[in-house]
């Protein structure tokens, strides 16, 4: 039988209060706060600690990343030796090994826990990666086995302290780059108009294609509900994780040009102009003669390439024959 455990769980937005609700329905007893007291089950914090009184108590956070130091230090007041706390947000990984140090000078355990699977992993499951020490991972183990889908995969103990936000935010770079992968895709399928509608070409390769994946079923569940996006504007925010990846990459001098690539396009979609592309045309000018549109001009779509004639063919050596 498994065994049932009882957790403080703060920050119940939609990933919080979803993963309470999975965690409940496995029959663990969850006491949640959060800063909404419509949502929570206690007054305050200290009031969520006060309901624990199981050996050792535990904590998840599930917070933003600004949010967890101030929520972890209030913790640590009433926590002590052998007691846990969990950071389940996505949090920047460099934090997690002086924020675990400074919970083991109190006695108090850490874990770093990666969490995926968004809004529907309430009815599938999360995939965890957790870093941290084996013996802590090993007193929470029924938590994580409740969250994550019931199959073979779907969790990790990555590493020590750090990995697992270290994971999740590699997991979110690549998340970044086949997002990026099958926005232009479709972005060339409707434009060009060589296909009779890109939804249903989309939709046809959710089965059997190389190219086969969740994300995909997803774009695809997104065009049932607005053929051609006409209601959305191009504009995507970003929470950090791609940002810390190519942080990451720089630093260990790994390429990583389709994480950065795809990260780069988040920031060219909050421009309504290009600052950039304005020195582009002004320097065209300069050395060229080139045309360039004033700022007051309507903006022409998909301008075909200017034709260049085919550069004369070298002529052939004597001996070059292959
Ligand atoms: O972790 C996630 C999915 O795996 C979150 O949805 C995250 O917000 C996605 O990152 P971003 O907001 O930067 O697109």
């Amino acid at each position: 039988m498994e065994t049932l455990m009882w957790m403080g769980l703060v920050g119940l937005g939609r990933m919080g209060g979803n993963m309470r609700d999975r965690l409940r329905e496995a029959g663990h007893t969850i006491i949640g706060y959060d800063t909404d007291a419509a949502l929570s089950d206690a007054e305050s914090l200290p009031a969520m600690v006060e309901q624990l009184d199981t050996e050792p108590r535990v904590v998840w956070v599930m917070v933003p990343d600004t949010a967890v130091d101030p929520v972890i230090d209030q913790l640590a007041g009433q926590l002590g030796a052998g007691d846990v706390i969990i950071d389940g947000g996505n949090s920047k990984w460099t934090h997690d090994g002086p924020r675990a140090q400074r919970l083991s000078d109190r006695g108090i355990e850490y874990l770093d826990c990666g969490v995926s699977g968004g809004v529907w992993g309430i009815t599938q499951g999360y995939a965890l990666m957790v870093g941290g020490r084996e013996k802590t991972v090993a007193k929470v183990q029924p938590i994580f086995d409740s969250l994550k889908p019931p199959g073979e995969y779907g969790f990790v103990h990555a590493g020590d302290h750090g990995a697992g936000h270290f994971a999740k935010m590699v997991h979110n770079g690549i998340e970044y780059a086949i997002m990026q992968a099958y926005a232009e895709g479709w972005e060339l399928l409707e434009t060009a108009g060589h296909v009779t509608s890109a939804r249903e070409t989309f939709n046809s390769w959710r089965e059997g294609s190389v190219i086969r994946s969740w994300l995909l079923d997803l774009a695809v569940d997104a065009l049932d509900e607005d053929a051609h996006l006409d209601r959305l504007r191009g504009f995507a925010e970003d929470s950090g994780e791609g940002r810390w990846t190519v942080e990451a990459a720089l630093d260990l001098a790994v390429p990583v040009p389709g994480i950065a690539g795809a990260l780069f396009a988040r920031f060219t979609s909050r421009q309504d102009d290009s600052p950039a592309m304005k020195m582009i045309a002004a320097m065209r000018r300069q050395f060229g003669g080139h045309a360039v549109r004033d700022a007051s001009a309507p903006v022409p779509r998909n301008l075909p390439g200017t034709p260049r004639a085919e550069p004369p063919r070298p002529a052939r050596q004597p001996g070059t024959d292959r």
